[in-house]
């Protein structure tokens, strides 16, 4: 079947075709029973129970899409949606200085793509870094050096602020004219590689363990940007209310994933404590035992601290704990 020719209708939404956030993308769409089957090989995949197809795409090229508006929705790191962002905002800031207008029709600004929400996995931090056995201690002993980075408008941005800092020129980051002492090198990978080699004096580069730094002989002298895997829109989707439904649905399954149901016994008196100890999203739900004096009681509790809270619960009385997985919710803000 020639898939192109059946996106007409459907609202397109991009999820990494490979990479780190892949594994956990595909679980959400699971869990938000997004049903679709992909040919090998193939990076369009038609949904077989919504009007939405997915385009599988390098994790740095979905901002791009959405941007353009050419796809409504996507997964992506917020650190490919920063430099795009950046990117966007060079363009538009040579626009305006070459007298050029950056708004649509509409009088809106062109580009970009909007944050809908935190999806919780893919955590690591844009750093730069320098070799532990170097001359280099601070992030302006760089400047005038060559720095090796995948993300090379974040690091122009980075380092045109350190120098208009250095120079004593307030907010120069948003002149274009701007002429970087500093070189930023272009790498497509391997970026920890750069200083031994010596293509660069330090390097802009993700970490997440911290392993490949280590073992590269880097250290982090400073942290460009904190990222974790969100949910991207258009500014124009194609079917708003799609895209509100998808929404809705990845925040029932990352709430779910979340959260735990904790259901427990207790002396009514001590309903002020234990309230406390459990509020709940909205509030507990309180029911009367058959038990005179009893309540059972239903909370939702973060999973991370439902350890904590069992003990704080058993220390004021409560009795009868149970922890239930969550298999899905529509409740709101996580
Ligand atoms: N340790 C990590 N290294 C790189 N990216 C990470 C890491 N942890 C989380 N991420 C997130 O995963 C996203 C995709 O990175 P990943 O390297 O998996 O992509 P990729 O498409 O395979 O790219 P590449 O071909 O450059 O390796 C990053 O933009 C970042 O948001
Ligand atoms: O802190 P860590 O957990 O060690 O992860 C960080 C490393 O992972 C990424 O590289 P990736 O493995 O994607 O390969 P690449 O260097 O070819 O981009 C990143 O560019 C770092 O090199």
């Amino acid at each position: 079947m020639d898939l192109v020719n059946h996106l007409e209708g459907r609202l397109l939404f991009a999820v990494p075709k490979k990479g780190r956030l892949l594994q956990a993308a595909l679980n959400l769409l699971e869990g938000a029973d997004i049903q679709f089957r992909r040919e090998n090989r193939l990076d369009i995949a038609l949904c077989k129970n919504l009007p939405v197809a997915l385009i599988f795409l390098p994790a740095a090229d979905i901002p791009t899409f959405v941007g353009e508006g050419r796809v409504s929705l996507g997964i992506t790191g917020r650190d490919t949606v920063a430099e795009h962002a950046t990117l966007v905002e060079a363009a538009r800031r040579a626009h305006r200085e070459s007298g050029k207008s950056t708004l649509t029709e509409d009088g809106e600004e062109v580009g970009g793509c909007q944050e809908i929400m935190d999806l919780g996995f893919g955590s690591c931090k844009l750093q730069v870094q320098v070799p532990v056995k170097g001359p280099y201690q601070s992030p302006n002993d760089l400047i005038g050096k060559n720095i090796g980075t995948s993300f090379v408008h974040l690091a122009e941005d980075y380092f045109a602020k350190l120098e208009a800092e250095q120079s004593g020129a307030n907010g120069s980051s948003s002149d274009s004219s701007r002429k970087l002492k500093t070189k930023i090198i272009e790498l497509s990978g391997s970026v920890e590689a750069a200083c031994a080699l010596g293509v660069a004096d330090g390097i802009v580069d993700l970490v997440e363990s911290g392993e490949t730094m280590k073992a590269a002989g880097l250290q982090a002298i400073d942290t460009v940007i904190s990222s974790t895997a969100v949910l991207i829109k258009s500014k124009h989707p194609t079917n708003p209310s799609m895209v509100d439904l998808i929404a809705s649905r990845i925040l029932g399954v990352i709430t779910a994933q979340k959260y735990v149901l904790c259901q427990y016994n207790v002396k009514r008196d001590a309903l002020p404590r234990v309230t406390n100890i459990t509020p709940g999203k909205r509030a507990p739900t309180i029911n009367a035992l058959e038990e005179a004096g009893w309540v059972a009681i239903s909370v939702m509790v973060e999973k991370k601290k439902i350890a904590t809270v069992m003990d704080e619960l058993t220390a004021v009385g409560a009795t009868d704990i149970l922890v239930l997985i969550i298999a899905n919710t529509r409740t709101g803000a996580p």
